[in-house]
């Protein structure tokens, strides 16, 4: 009986070792990482929120930084503040993402970059029903088509250069990039969009030692959010909350110390930690002790799932029925 017991806890400890050594034998691209100080990191929309957080965090831990977004005085105005309290000068370009000549002739003109962040985004959540073919048009062009023109503007100059340490691509997803929500359907399919962009890129560009970073924030107070909030139909933000509000300077050094261990998934909070468990699907895994997490709780994530879709369509039936008596 003794013995039948000790074999049973041996076999419980033993399979995840095995498992794991399995795994940091197999899995690929291997881990990696990635200074960024004295190196040159180039963030899109770092006038403003997450972007702005991020360009301020980075030049405080000493790396050369340049923001691009349009509104040339919110980037003067990031750039003072960021030399008031770091005493660091980043360069600015007033670019739109939309315009592809506009993106490669700024990034052209900027020095060569080893840390790119696609962190410009637009998001105006409204019923699909509703939403005009326009707004579609715009989110699709700025989220996804502005990062594909980033990517497409920077790549040969990355590839090309042979002096330089490992490079990164960071790409600002959202929790909404993981999960379809009421109310995001275009905004969800510009971030649902950067995941495949996201894995295809990073097997074409692992041999030019690029690494691609997906980072997938939860709500975060920024001055985008604020906005957000004024036209977001009640019941998107009451699944979105769901998973807790970040502040962007959390959500920044998050995202930094993911691109810097060269993380292909970066969730912000721990209902993001389980929502990237349950779709991890077929992305990179580096990490071989993240790959056993996945491989351990995925099958009873996909159980807890169906609890918060419960919970979602209920609160969509409730919110549906009292629209019909008012
Ligand atoms: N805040 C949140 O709750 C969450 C945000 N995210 C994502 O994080 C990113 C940043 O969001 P957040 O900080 O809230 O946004 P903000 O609205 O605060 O900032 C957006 C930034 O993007 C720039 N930008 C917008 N459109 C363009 C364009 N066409 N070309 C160039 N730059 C542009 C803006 O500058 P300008 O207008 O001058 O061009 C600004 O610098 C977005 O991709 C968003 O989807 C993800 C999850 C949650
Ligand atoms: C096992 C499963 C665990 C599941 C936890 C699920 C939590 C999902 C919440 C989704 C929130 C989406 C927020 C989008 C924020 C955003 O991008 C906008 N504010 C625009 O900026």
């Amino acid at each position: 009986m003794a013995s039948m017991y000790f074999l049973f806890l041996l076999s419980i400890l033993i399979i995840p070792v095995l498992i794991l050594v399995i795994l940091t034998i197999i899995l690929k691209p291997r881990t990696t990482k990635i200074p960024i100080k004295g190196r040159h990191v180039f963030i899109t929309g770092g006038s403003s929120g997450i972007g702005y957080a991020l360009a301020h965090e980075a030049a405080s831990q000493g790396a050369r930084v340049s923001i691009l977004a349009r509104n040339v005085d919110k980037l003067e105005e990031a750039c003072n503040s960021i030399r008031l309290s770091t005493g660091i000068d980043v360069s600015v370009f007033s670019v739109d993402v939309r315009n592809f000549d506009d993106v490669k002739k700024a990034i052209n003109e900027a020095d060569p970059i080893d840390v790119l962040i696609c962190n410009q985004g637009v998001f105006i959540p409204e019923e699909f029903n509703k939403q005009e073919v326009d707004t579609i048009k715009f989110m699709m062009d700025v989220n996804l088509m502005g990062t594909f023109h980033l990517i497409k503007a920077v790549l040969p100059s990355m590839k090309s250069r042979k002096d330089r340490g490992p490079c990164s691509i960071a790409l600002m997803s959202s929790q909404a990039g993981q999960v379809g929500i009421y109310g995001y359907a275009a905004y969800a399919a510009s971030k649902f969009g950067l995941r495949g962009l996201a894995e295809s890129l990073q097997q074409e560009v692992i041999s030019d030692n690029i690494h691609i970073s997906l980072i997938f924030p939860p709500d975060t107070e920024t001055p985008g959010l604020a906005e957000e909030n004024k036209t977001k139909p009640e019941i998107t933000s009451i699944i979105a909350a769901s998973s807790g509000a970040k502040k962007a300077d959390e959500v920044a050094i998050t995202a930094l110390n993911g691109i810097k261990s060269g993380s292909f998934i970066i969730p912000c909070n721990f209902d993001g930690l389980l929502l990237s468990l349950a779709t991890a699907g077929m992305s990179p895994q580096r990490s071989p002790a993240m790959a056993l997490l996945e491989v351990a709780t995925t099958s009873i994530l996909r159980f807890v799932g169906f609890f918060y879709l419960w919970n979602w369509y209920a609160s969509i039936e409730k919110w549906n029925a009292q629209k019909i008596r008012t």
